[in-house]
């Protein structure tokens, strides 16, 4: 089997050029198969404020309604997206942009209505990846990057989360490649405490997980990160980690990094 990652890079990152670009440099010097999933949540945050609409989130999810959707379709599958692209084009990467909706990759639901009604925002059904079209694309020497935005199938598109989207990929492909899911932010990893880049948790599994949630160690956008994250690893995802995106260097010269989740 061949080998593939599947790299998530965070709003962090991108709002900051320098980083973006060294990062961009890393991932085109990454040898083999590879895909980048970016989420932009606070550029369509930044946007939608100068447009007069105002974000909402819940439990790390956007409240999308149909004015944000025009807001994230635009933001994630174009400025953000493209921008990108042409970067990777500069490096040498022959990156190929991408929603959920382009080649029918990802198709998800609309989240239903439970007590919070999330708007145009889709869940991910386990079988809903396109695995056979995205190596396809592979095998012709495209790099794929992927914003985060899927589609119903009938038509309506639809905001998801881009750690969700990288933990679908990865689960999808890890069929077909052996499979490693890295979601790069700007933090060395898991950390004991948030303000020291000197406490990295080395390696997290599930049991160390509950706890460091229970102790209020790990909070916020970190828990659908680790939910998703061991999502992938309970369905075959060879390796999964977390780490910053300064260091993804370190993986072409075979030198760890960042927290490594295991099951
Ligand atoms: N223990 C922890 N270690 C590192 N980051 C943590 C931890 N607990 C919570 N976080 C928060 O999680 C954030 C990463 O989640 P999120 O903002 O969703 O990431 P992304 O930038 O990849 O979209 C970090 O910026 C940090 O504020
Ligand atoms: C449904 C939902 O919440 N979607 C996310 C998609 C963007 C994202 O995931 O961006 P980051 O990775 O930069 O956080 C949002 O609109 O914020």
């Amino acid at each position: 089997m061949e080998s593939l990652y599947i790299i998530k890079i965070g709003g962090n990152v991108i709002d900051n050029s320098e980083s973006l670009h060294r990062f961009l440099e890393a991932f085109t010097k990454l040898k083999g198969h590879k895909i980048l999933v970016h989420g932009g949540g606070k550029v369509a945050t930044q946007l939608g404020e100068t447009l007069g609409i105002e974000a909402k989130m819940v439990d790390g999810r956007r409240i999308t309604d149909i004015e944000t959707l025009r807001v994230v379709t635009m933001v994630y599958g174009g400025l953000i997206n493209k921008n990108i692209v042409a970067q990777l084009q500069r490096y040498g990467t022959n990156a190929i942009g991408l929603t959920g909706a382009d080649g029918n990759f990802i198709k998800a639901r609309k989240r239903p209505v439970k007590t919070i009604d999330y708007g145009f925002v889709g869940d991910i059904d386990d079988d809903s990846v396109n695995a056979k079209g995205i190596s396809a694309l592979l095998d012709a020497g495209f790099t794929p990057v992927f914003s985060a935005l899927t589609h119903d199938g009938e038509g309506q598109m639809l905001n998801t989360n881009a750690d969700t989207i990288a933990s679908a990929l990865a689960v999808g492909l890890s069929g077909l490649y052996k499979t490693t899911l890295i979601y790069c932010f700007e933090k060395k990893g898991v950390l004991k405490d948030i303000d020291d880049e000197d406490s990295l948790i080395r390696e997290i599994n599930p049991e160390r997980y509950d706890e460091l949630k229970t102790a209020g160690i790990i909070h916020s956008g970190m828990l659908p990160k680790l939910d998703n994250a061991f999502k992938a690893i309970g369905f075959g995802v060879q390796a999964v980690i977390i780490g910053h995106a300064d260091d993804l260097g370190k993986l072409g010269d075979g030198a760890s990094f960042g927290t490594r989740l295991s099951n």
